[in-house]
């Protein structure tokens, strides 16, 4: 059943539902990125993928994603486990509040699509968390909130040639991701009830698909999201102390 669905989530466009159509407007120009399986990375990414992800040693680091939906914690619980277990942190979504930052038309672009709750294109988010990776000197990153998409999955591990070694997944209930996001007061776009609604429906149909492909490939561990931050730390706690890191 899960593989019925898992292949049929990867024999289609990666944007084809509803909530992704109008994500990925620009699908067209982004033909490099789409996962059509006679097609090989190109030339120039195949060389980075040997000296991009490599350290001083010669290894990438350990990698971690972690994913869940809009206000289930993912932002909170990276930031103990980095101190406690020396991880780098590398938030997708702080990296193109940077980019919006530094005021340039690309900025403006990726600030309407993150008020309008939709996906930034591939191509722009995996060159960020790609070149945060490479400059980190960390030997283990958790990447915060990325892949967002199957699309996203795709491009992150054609380019950098390379699979996360774990996914954390966050598993919280969507009346408590509302609450916690109208209270967050960061003074964030998409922290108002409408994109919230849209974000919610994002993350289901686009972001639990690549859950559960790293779920079938036995890299996914579920830690129940409700709770105080310190519960919920003690279970990322036992997962990170059983890893042979
Ligand atoms: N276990 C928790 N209980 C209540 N509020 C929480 C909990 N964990 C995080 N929060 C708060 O909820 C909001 C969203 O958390 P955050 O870590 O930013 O989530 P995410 O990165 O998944 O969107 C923040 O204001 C945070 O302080
Ligand atoms: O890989 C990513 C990460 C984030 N975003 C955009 O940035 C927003 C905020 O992401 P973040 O992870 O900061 O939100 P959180 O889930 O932590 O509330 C998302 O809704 C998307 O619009 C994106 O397009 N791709
Ligand atoms: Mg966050």
């Amino acid at each position: 059943m899960l593989r019925r669905r898992l292949s049929s989530l990867l024999l289609r466009s990666p944007c084809s539902s509803s909530a992704a159509a109008s994500s990925c407007h620009h699908q067209q120009q982004h033909h490099l990125l789409l996962p059509t399986h006679a097609e090989k990375p190109p030339a120039l990414n195949l060389l980075r993928l040997f000296t991009s992800l490599a350290g001083t040693d010669g290894e990438r680091p350990f990698i971690a994603f972690v994913l869940g939906g809009p206000g289930s914690g993912k932002g909170t619980q990276c930031s103990r486990i980095a101190s406690d277990f020396g991880f780098s942190h590398v938030s997708a979504g702080d990296l193109l509040r940077n980019e919006i930052a530094a005021g340039t038309d690309q900025g403006e672009w990726i600030l309407e699509i993150i008020r309008e709750g939709r996906i930034v294109p591939s191509e722009i988010t995996v060159e960020l968390v790609r070149k945060a990776i490479e400059s980190s000197t960390a030997k283990r990153v958790l990447i915060d909130g990325f892949p967002r998409c199957e699309e996203n999955r795709i491009a992150f591990e054609k380019i950098t040639g390379t699979e996360p070694d774990l996914v954390l997944f966050f598993d919280c209930p969507e009346d408590e991701m509302v609450k916690r996001l109208l209270s967050r007061n960061q003074g964030r776009v998409d922290d108002n009830i409408e994109t919230i609604k849209k974000r919610l429906k994002v993350f289901e149909s686009l972001n639990l698909p690549v859950v559960e492909y790293y779920s079938s490939r036995g890299k996914a561990h579920k830690i129940k999201a409700t709770g105080t931050e310190d519960e919920i730390f003690e279970a990322v706690r036992k997962l990170f102390s059983s890893l042979r890191l």
